[in-house]
């Protein structure tokens, strides 16, 4: 196995029809083919590169077998599209992958017919496969079939197993479910499921085990070597002839054909950023600075667990299958024993965690923001409702950049500032990071959350000075406080850097990061009060988040300042560079001065001053996405959400097109 794999002679572009008229003796040239094409492209473009070296044979094989788009092929997670975006037409944009209006990371309605389902959140496609069956079975439409491709890590999650209930009992209606199981999810899969695939996978034929999947009633295949391109197109097709529930046990290599991913003991690179196709690591390492400025936030979040773990015995580490992702790798070094890994379980996640604190520990979750949203009925009856002290940490909040609309982990402020006595802190850099996980863990009588982004730490923000938990970080002294800029977490730096630029305007800035940003600190409206206007920032959808409850409280407080929200869209926001969508959304130091500017009826200098500058936006908004903040009174707090862009998807297709698909 070569460090990166040379191409073949050309073969010219891949697509459907070249991959079926290939025969099959020269099917491994093409799977080499394409796996150095995904090794040069992914390199350049950083994106999921081990999950896609793992399905390049089964995706041939997928693709030779069934009638893409006719039959439906519906991907779990979607992270392992890659094969399928190249052979289904896409080879030409594939330079493009990730990059701001290029190919999306996942699979993507707008781009191609043969994309069903797009989402990043794992364990749906069963689910899909099982409505898509039902409506197959009441329309008379008997002759297309309908494929789910999942992996063994994405089979640990609760979804996959209500599907499989339905699927199993239901022998009239044909699914074929291809398991994609290379032992990972991340790290090797945790679990019974993970003990019972491996003795399925590892039985010779005289072996006596017994099987999962039979005893729920679905035909099995397996396992199949998912290298071999011929054994996969046989057991592709007796699964298709079948006509009922059928299982497809593939046994697949992650990183597959690539040293550096099939040697990676941590994941097998099975997401990268840019990375030297010979080394499979990045260029240059990034250079820390004395200040360690260029942590990401999931490193300090990472070691200082590990302190506090040192300090209370009580501290308990739970990750859904993302331990290195989230930081809780540190800990688990230190304290195996206090590290739960549930598997891909978020719902588990939060009620084990629940029933963790009832028995006298200290939970803390570690979850990206987004997949927590399938779990705020967990956070609200299992962990709220009983007042028990869980810490949730969660990383990626806020927009993530690369990887589309549903990476981004912009809901968790609007959907749980509705969650009684759920106390929410938003860090602005690393030095608050440390102290408020201490703060949070120190909370006994409820739970407690922490929300990080998808970034690097910048250098510390220092506190002008503290007033009932509130930390003022500028006041201007030399002009009256015409504007109060109440910001989350780390877009204090833009909010900063607006004032500064205010200033130059003639209009005098307050900037007061509460740290604790939900519930409404109770000494807050008084504070803003003093200011005609009061602008809120957050990295969350704008409705219903921090900015939202603080118009509230100003409202109740009969406080008069008008009050103009910043925040996300309630849109599905596209893939981009972190920077170049917050600033599209306004949310940079030049958008946050341009809406005061308007607010105050100033007009904004033609070039920014240095302080606004320095994070000028990549490319420019579409229409769709271009700004528009919601203002009110605090005392016509109702209007607050009115102004809001739609979304910018196309009209969902009608019932007749939808059944064509
Ligand atoms: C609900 C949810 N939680 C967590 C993740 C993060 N995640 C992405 S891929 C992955 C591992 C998936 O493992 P598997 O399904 O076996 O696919 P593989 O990468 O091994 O091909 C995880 C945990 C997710 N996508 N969705
Ligand atoms: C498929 C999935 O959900 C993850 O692989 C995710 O894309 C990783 O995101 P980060 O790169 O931000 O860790
Ligand atoms: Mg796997």
């Amino acid at each position: 196995m070569a460090a990166a794999t040379s191409a073949p002679a050309a073969v010219g572009p891949v697509n459907l029809r070249k991959l079926r008229g290939t025969p099959p003796d020269r099917l491994p040239d093409l799977a080499a083919h394409i796996r150095s094409l995904l090794i040069e492209k992914v390199c350049a473009t950083g994106g999921h590169l081990g999950p896609n070296l793992g399905v390049v044979e089964l995706t041939m094989a997928l693709h030779r077998v069934f009638d893409s788009p006719r039959d439906a092929l519906v991907f779990d997670t979607g992270h392992q599209a890659y094969v399928h975006k190249l052979l289904t037409g896409r080879e030409r944009e594939f330079d493009t992958l990730r990059q701001a209006r290029g190919l999306s990371g996942y699979p993507s309605r707008k781009e191609s017919a043969h994309d069903l389902v797009e989402n990043s959140h794992a364990s749906t496609a069963l689910s899909y496969a099982d409505g898509l069956a039902k409506a197959r079975a009441l329309s008379g439409d008997h002759d297309r079939a309908v494929v789910a491709v999942i992996g063994d890590g994405a089979m640990t999650g609760g979804m996959a197993w209500e599907a499989l209930n339905n699927l199993g009992a239901a022998p009239e209606r044909p699914v074929v479910i291809v398991l994609d199981d290379n032992g990972r999810s991340y790290a090797p899969t945790t679990g019974a499921l993970a003990g019972h695939l491996e003795l399925l996978r590892h039985k010779d034929g005289a072996a006596v085990c017994r099987n999962l999947f039979t005893d729920l009633g679905f035909t099995y295949f397996g396992p199949v070597d998912g290298h071999d391109t011929a054994a996969l197109e046989q057991v592709l097709r007796r699964a298709k002839k079948l006509n009922r529930p059928v299982v497809v046990h593939v046994s697949t290599v992650k990183g597959k054909g690539y040293e550096p991913a099939e040697t990676d003991t941590a994941d097998c690179l099975h997401a990268v950023g840019a990375v030297h196709p010979a080394t499979g690591r990045p260029p240059a390492a990034p250079q820390a600075n004395g200040s360690g400025a260029s942590r990401s936030w999931t490193g300090v979040f990472g070691q200082e667990l590990v302190e506090l773990a040192a300090e209370r015995e009580d501290v308990i580490a739970v990750t859904a299958s993302m331990l290195r992702p989230t930081g809780l790798h540190s800990m688990a070094r230190e304290f195996p024993a206090r590290v739960f890994d549930v598997g891909i379980a978020e719902q588990h996640a939060v009620t084990s965690a629940a029933g963790l604190a009832m028995g006298g520990y200290h939970p803390v979750v570690a979850i990206y923001a987004t997949f927590l949203n399938r779990a705020f009925e967990q956070v609200l009856m299992d962990v709220a409702l009983h007042r028990l002290p869980v810490t949730f940490v969660l990383d990626r909040a806020g927009i993530t950049g690369p990887d589309g609309p549903s990476p981004h982990g912009m809901w968790d402020l609007s959907q749980l500032a509705t969650v009684p006595g759920l106390r929410i802190a938003a860090p602005r850099d690393a030095a608050r990071l440390r102290v408020l996980l201490r703060e949070a863990a120190a909370i006994d009588d409820g739970p407690s959350m922490l929300r990080l982004p998808k970034a690097t730490t910048g250098p510390d923000i220092e506190t002008l000075a503290r007033m009932d938990g509130i930390d003022i970080l500028h006041r201007s002294t030399s002009r009256p406080l015409d504007v109060a800029l109440v910001t989350a977490g780390p877009l204090a730096k833009p909010a900063l850097d607006a004032a500064r630029e205010l200033e130059q305007h003639g209009i005098g800035c307050t900037v007061l990061d509460p740290r604790w940003v939900l519930p409404v600190n109770a000494a807050l409206p008084a504070l803003l009060a003093r200011h005609r206007l009061v602008v809120t920032v957050e990295d969350g959808v704008r409705t219903g988040g921090m900015g939202s409850a603080i118009g509230q409280a100003c409202q109740d407080a009969g406080i008069s300042s008008k009050v103009i929200n910043l925040g996300l869209s309630r849109a599905f926001i596209e893939h981009g560079t972190r920077a170049a969508l917050l600033a599209q959304e306004g949310l940079d130091a030049a958008g946050i001065t341009r809406t005061v500017l308007r607010a105050t009826g100033e007009h904004p200098r033609t070039h920014p001053s240095p302080a606004t500058a320095t994070a000028t936006p990549e490319p420019t908004a579409t229409a769709e996405h271009e700004h528009e903040p919601a203002t009110t009174t605090a005392s016509e707090s109702e209007r607050v959400t009115t102004s809001e862009p739609t979304a910018t998807y196309a009209p969902a297709p009608t019932t007749a097109a939808r059944r064509a698909r």
